[in-house]
């Protein structure tokens, strides 16, 4: 499907401080329906942050966001409905079993991916007994991962979702990334891996220090020389 003109997501001149720490400094970025847009920037960049407030669990400080074409915070059901969010915590309850817990997540979806064939997709059919508290690191992301695809969202916010996965894992998610993206979807995917980025990204986006220092294709923004290098010379000297 060709990508549509209009951002699915668009933030502009975004701040968020915590106390003194200014975690957001003007941040402005966007991302497409039908592209996977790849967030990459240094630990405590403010990409977290910048999911969290697109996703309406955050309200910036001041400057513009939309998303689908709303202000995500307060925004109501049925914007959420169309939104799909992975973060890094998962927040996940630990005393229910993964398939029993998608089952129920599926109810409140209108029209839910098949719970058994993204289950079998995933590889947590393997550990559809076990209670959540007792899954590995990986197995909850697979989980986390399930939740977040389950409502065919039309924007879906993935934070590090390969982040301590096994490569079978890990070739899994960016074939579903992929797909998803292929289907519509504006994907957003937050990484620290290059690979990851070169592999997925229709865009990348590098954030340092609460800004963007870089928005644009794989091609534009990984120049001649790669992603990797184009990443250090952005990010070299800029740590907080
Ligand atoms: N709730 C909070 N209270 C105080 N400071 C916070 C809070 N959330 C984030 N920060 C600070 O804001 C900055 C941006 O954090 P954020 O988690 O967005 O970074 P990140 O780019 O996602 O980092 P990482 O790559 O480590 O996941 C950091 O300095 C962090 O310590």
């Amino acid at each position: 499907m060709s990508a549509s003109t209009t951002p699915a997501l668009v933030m502009h001149d975004v701040t968020r401080r915590f106390g003194s720490t200014v975690a957001l400094d003007g941040l402005s970025w966007s991302a497409r329906s039908g592209e996977v847009t790849c967030v990459l920037g240094p630990n405590g960049a403010g990409k977290t942050t910048a999911v969290e407030i697109a996703t309406g669990l955050q309200r910036p400080d001041s400057g513009r966001v939309e998303v689908l074409g709303s202000d995500p915070w307060g925004a109501g059901a049925e914007h959420r409905a169309r939104v799909g969010v992975m973060l890094q915590d998962g927040g996940l309850p630990q005393s229910v079993r993964p398939v029993a817990l998608l089952r129920h997540v599926a109810r409140f979806w209108s029209d839910p991916l098949d719970v058994d064939d993204l289950a079998a997709r995933l590889g947590i059919d393997a550990f559809a007994g076990t209670p959540v508290r007792r899954l590995s690191g990986g197995q909850r992301q697979r989980v986390s991962l399930a939740t977040a695809l389950l409502g065919r969202p039309d924007i879906l916010f993935l934070d590090e979702p390969t982040a301590g996965l096994d490569p079978h894992a890990r070739r899994e998610v960016h074939s579903i990334v992929r797909e998803v993206a292929d289907g519509g979807t504006a994907t957003v995917v937050t990484t620290h891996s290059f690979e990851e980025a070169e592999r997925l990204a229709d865009r990348v986006v590098v954030v340092v220090g609460g800004r963007c220092a870089a928005d644009g294709t794989l091609a534009e923004v990984a120049g001649g020389g790669g992603l990797e290098h184009t990443y250090f010379s952005l990010t070299d000297g800029a740590l907080r």
